[in-house]
């Protein structure tokens, strides 16, 4: 998210996690901190294959308590940046089930998987996977579920089960224009989501 305003509004739909784009590809790209910054939520930061000279500085900079790593980041890499102290969401691009196999390596290293939608341009695509595929997963970091979740979503969510589904990440679906969300298109969701 890129405005302080919208960041509060949002934030009092208790959400847990609001997250910043340091992808400098992305229409989402924010380099400044805004002028108002998530208090409850947590501030996740996503990256896409960058040194760690820059998550550090935008970690320091925003306060950050994950980094999301949206890229083709080594379990090297996860075990490196954990070791000096961060929490990591390690993204995985999915389109079948080989997509899978290479997550395990890095269980050691990572607080939470994000599941998203094999794309062109590494995130943000708007478009969804065949979460089915997911059954395939069964390691013990617990994993965020991606890609073009949107307004009409809520009934398929309620009926998706895993045992390690911890959340779900809205992106593009949930805007106003890229890196604005529509705070009451986003209420009306989890209303949704919430009921029985
Ligand atoms: O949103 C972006 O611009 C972006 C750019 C580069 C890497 C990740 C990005 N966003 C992440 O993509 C997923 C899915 O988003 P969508 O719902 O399909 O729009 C999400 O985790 C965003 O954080």
């Amino acid at each position: 998210m890129q405005d302080g305003e919208n960041i509060r509004k949002t934030e009092t739909l208790n959400i847990d996690m609001i997250g910043f784009i340091f992808y400098p590809k992305s229409p989402r790209y924010i380099y400044e901190m805004p002028d108002y910054m998530p208090v409850h939520a947590r501030r996740v930061g996503v990256f896409v294959n960058e040194p760690r000279q820059t998550i550090e500085m935008f970690a320091d900079r925003f306060g950050l308590n994950f980094i999301q790593l949206h890229g083709h980041e080594s379990p090297e890499y996860c075990r490196s940046l954990q070791s000096n102290g961060f929490k990591l969401i390690k993204t995985f691009s999915i389109s079948c089930i080989k997509d899978l196999h290479s997550v395990y390596d890095y269980e050691k290293y990572c607080n939470y998987f994000l599941f998203d939608t094999k794309c062109q341009q590494y995130g943000g695509s708007g478009n969804q996977f065949d979460w089915s595929i997911l059954h395939a997963y069964n390691g013990n970091v617990p994993f965020l579920l991606s890609g073009g979740i949107n307004p009409y979503s809520a009934k398929a969510l309620r009926e998706f089960h895993h045992p390690r589904l911890a959340g779900y990440d809205l992106n593009s679906r949930f805007e106003t224009k890229p890196g604005r969300k529509d705070t009451e298109r986003i209420r009306l969701f989890l209303n949704e989501l919430r009921q029985q």
